[in-house]
């Protein structure tokens, strides 16, 4: 397929009208199928952005059930693909039944070919739209933070730190709620660092309990207690050469705290029931949800590790204070669950993308990963409803009172979600606003948003 013009497969299997159809397209490159059979193996080789599908095929030529049948196994090979229905004069509720499974729009008998073409225009327009997003979503992913999705401000300055601090090897403490990442982070800052071939070791502290803890932290000798059989090294000397990551610090037992201390001050370690010192080489990320100044207050937290573990601290902003990520991050969520689960979906309805954009996200990124996951899943139109989510509205915070300053706030909040809604693409956050491409650019920059 050599020529520059654009792709359109055409599955008809009535001949007069796919010449009538092929005689008045003439700007599209026309590929043709008459069955099922050759319409999968087309879109299977070429995965044309846009493709018309009579309802009305062999070997059910007068009913739509062949047709609606090949709608779905059209769109499970090529959820991309812009299918527009064709359907007799009187069969709106079958059209209505394609549109359910997915079908971009339909189109009634008898043939016009001028409204056909316009919606055939409108359809490569979407799917080039589409197709943007995703090359924006992708160069992302492929920023040197891979996997880490954000177009927040603070959320790229963490990543800039991140970036700089992982070829050293300071201690760096990650404070954020549940959810934000935290892990994700401490992983990067391995695989930025000269450590990235060796190991990375994490360990949640919260997560083991208090007299297993000391052993599975500094291993133990034969013999150290009834049960140890066998000498057992623990996880700060596995991750020997390598990143040791301690989860949930906050929640080290006091009496682990003077021994953990000790690690990083001299870093040797002693073995349970062990007599000599085992020399370590670790670079120590450690990570808390909790407010270690509190514990530190109230005796819960030894001053003297917090400043050990805190060369570096790094701050996540929970995801409700993240300017533009829910919208994004639900987008690449739903890109990637459906393709998992072999999902054609059509986005989010415009409630679900409200409810998203005002929902407070506890849970941060873990919720918002598994609610999608959900949604699509349980969704059984072909877009994401704000009821597939199951989330309850939230109001904002109070807003300050000045004229100028509300107008301000308001106007750039409406930038970062215009720009979230349409995934980063100006052209239709413009359109979404309701200003032109440049007063948009301005606005960008005069808010200092990227
Ligand atoms: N900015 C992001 N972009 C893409 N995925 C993310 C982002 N932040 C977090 N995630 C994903 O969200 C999930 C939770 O992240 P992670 O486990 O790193 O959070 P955490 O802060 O360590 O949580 P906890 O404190 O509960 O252990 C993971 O599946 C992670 O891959």
């Amino acid at each position: 397929m050599s020529s520059t013009k654009k792709t359109l497969l055409l599955v008809e299997d009535d001949i007069g009208l796919q010449k009538q159809v092929r005689w008045s397209l003439e700007g599209y490159e026309l590929l043709v199928a008459g069955d099922r059979e050759s319409a999968l193996n087309q879109i299977r080789r070429f995965e044309p952005p846009v493709a018309i599908l009579d309802l009305g095929l062999p070997p059910d030529p007068d009913g739509a059930s062949e047709g609606l049948a090949t709608l779905e196994q059209m769109l499970a090979l090529a959820p991309g693909t812009k299918v527009i229905v064709v359907t007799g004069n009187q069969d709106r509720e079958n059209a209505v039944r394609a549109i359910g499974l997915g079908a971009y729009d339909f189109y009634q008998k008898p043939f016009e070919p001028e409204m056909l073409s316009l919606i055939i225009g409108r359809a490569f327009r979407l799917h080039d739209l589409e197709q943007e997003n995703r090359r924006l979503l992708a160069n992302h992913q492929e920023s040197p933070m891979q996997g880490i999705i954000s177009v927040d401000p603070q959320m790229l300055k963490v990543c800039r730190t991140v970036e700089k601090v992982a070829p050293s090897d300071a201690t760096v403490l990650l404070l954020g709620e549940s959810g934000t990442g935290k892990e994700l982070l401490a992983r990067s800052l391995h695989d930025l660092s000269t450590r990235l071939n060796q190991k990375f070791v994490a360990i949640n502290c919260a997560a083991i309990p208090e007299n297993l803890l000391e052993s599975e932290l500094f291993g133990y000798e034969k013999g150290a207690f009834t049960g140890a059989t066998k000498q057992t090294i623990g996880k700060i000397e596995y991750a020997n050469s390598g990143t040791l990551f301690l989860d949930e610090i906050g929640d080290l037992p006091m009496s682990l705290q003077a021994k953990l201390l000790r690690f990083l001050q001299e870093r040797v370690i002693e073995r349970l029931g062990g007599r000599g010192e085992v020399p370590v080489d670790v670079r120590v990320v450690c990570a808390t949800h909790q407010k270690l100044h509190e514990q530190i207050k109230d005796g819960r937290f030894r001053e003297d590790l917090f400043y050990r573990i805190s060369e570096i601290t790094v701050n996540i902003p929970p995801l409700r204070d993240r300017e533009g990520d829910p919208t994004l991050l639900a987008h690449a969520f739903l890109d990637k669950f459906s393709q998992q689960q072999g999902r054609a979906l059509r986005g989010f309805s415009q409630d679900a993308l409200t409810v998203i954009e005002s929902h407070n996200w506890p849970g941060n990124v873990r919720e918002m990963e598994n609610v999608i996951k959900r949604a699509v899943i349980m969704a059984e139109g072909s877009q994401i409803s704000d009821a597939d989510l199951g989330l309850t509205h939230f109001e904002g915070e109070s807003e300050p009172i000045n004229l100028r300053q509300v107008r301000d706030e308001a106007e750039r909040k409406a930038v970062v979600r215009a720009m979230g809604r349409a995934n980063g693409n100006v052209a239709q956050a413009a359109e979404l606003l309701g200003v032109s491409r440049p007063t948009l650019y301005d606005l960008v920059s005069r808010y200092g948003l990227k």
